[in-house]
């Protein structure tokens, strides 16, 4: 194997500033867009860190594009925080946010406080994200009051795809559109430092954009918001399921891991690996003398 040599240092590894909640609100309000990614465990996480994400989300899509479940909906909250653990040890500079898993908030405050402080003490994340609008607003007022800082979501909801069958773009309709814009204003009003808009047509995040005075960050919601997110898996072209519209493929890491498995796989097979030489343990003569006499 070839030592290729060091490339300089890129822009996106240079020495950076924690991110705060008034870090993303400064960045908001001068116009510089907020990017943020998800990520899963240690390296991903990591990565995130390294390369300059402002926002780092242990998205509950971690319950498909890492666990193999069907839908998010499967996630438990147990499974959510062992994750959570392993991106916050690699996880420094970005702000770090978690999904609260589905049905980890609906049934009333004591329980839902009680599920966030844990994603906050044992899965160390500085934030929440939850889905949902008005019927949400209590429980957000309730955790902003204890300082848990909690991040909003509306648009597409994919932890109810059975209620609105499948996953459809929102608020395509006046009255759908009229009825996000009017949530993500109570949410604002209930103490959200953000919201993530999902699946809406490009006008309406420009709206809602315009109308809050937190950062909005897209996802399917077009260029005109505070900031956008996308699934590591989805960035890096590591997910063979379903791709939306929104998304955008940045890396081939398939094909690289393609590359590593069917190569690694060939070279034992053809005894070309490991290398006696570069890639083995000699033994002094003298001893290894010693150790054929014992057997001999
Ligand atoms: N890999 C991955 N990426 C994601 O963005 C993602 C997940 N998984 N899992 C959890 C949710 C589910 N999400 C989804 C899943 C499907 C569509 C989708 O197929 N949308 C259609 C809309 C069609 C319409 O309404 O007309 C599309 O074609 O874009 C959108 C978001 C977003 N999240
Ligand atoms: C795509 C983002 C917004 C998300 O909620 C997730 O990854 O679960
Ligand atoms: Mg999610």
């Amino acid at each position: 194997m070839s030592v290729r040599p060091q490339e300089p240092q890129a822009q996106s590894t240079r020495e950076r500033k924690k991110v705060t909640i008034q870090t993303l609100q400064t960045m908001r309000d001068t116009n510089r867009p907020i990017a943020m990614l998800t990520a899963y465990d240690y390296p991903t996480g990591r990565a995130c860190d390294l390369h300059g994400i402002d926002i780092t989300l242990v998205g509950d899509s971690l319950a498909q594009v890492c666990l193999g479940y069907d839908s998010t909906t499967s996630l438990t909250l147990d499974e959510m925080i062992h994750h959570c653990r392993a991106v916050a040890r690699g996880s420094k500079n970005p702000l770090l946010v978690a999904d609260m898993p589905y049905g980890t908030y609906h049934t009333g405050g004591d329980d839902t406080v009680r599920n966030a402080i844990r994603m906050v003490r044992e899965g160390g994340v500085e934030a929440v994200k939850m889905e949902g609008g008005s019927e949400v607003v209590d429980i957000i007022r309730r955790l902003t009051s204890f300082g848990v800082p909690v991040m909003g979501h509306v648009g597409l909801l994919p932890q109810r795809h059975t209620a609105l069958s499948g996953y459809r773009v929102q608020g395509k309709d006046a009255r759908g559109a009229v009825g996000l814009v009017r949530n993500a204003l109570e949410l604002e009003k209930a103490g959200v430092f953000s919201i993530v808009l999902e699946a809406i047509p490009h006008r309406l995040g420009e709206l809602i954009t315009r109308r809050l005075s937190v950062p909005t960050i897209g996802i399917g919601a077009g260029p005109y918001t505070s900031g956008q997110v996308l699934v590591w898996d989805d960035v890096m072209g590591t997910w063979s399921g379903h791709q939306a519209k929104f998304v955008r493929r940045f890396a081939d890491v398939q094909s690289e891991a393609k590359r590593g498995v069917t190569g690694y796989a060939a070279a034992v097979r053809e005894r070309s690996f490991p290398d006696v030489e570069a890639e083995s343990y000699p033994m002094d003569d003298l001893e290894w003398q010693q150790v054929i006499a014992e057997f001999e």
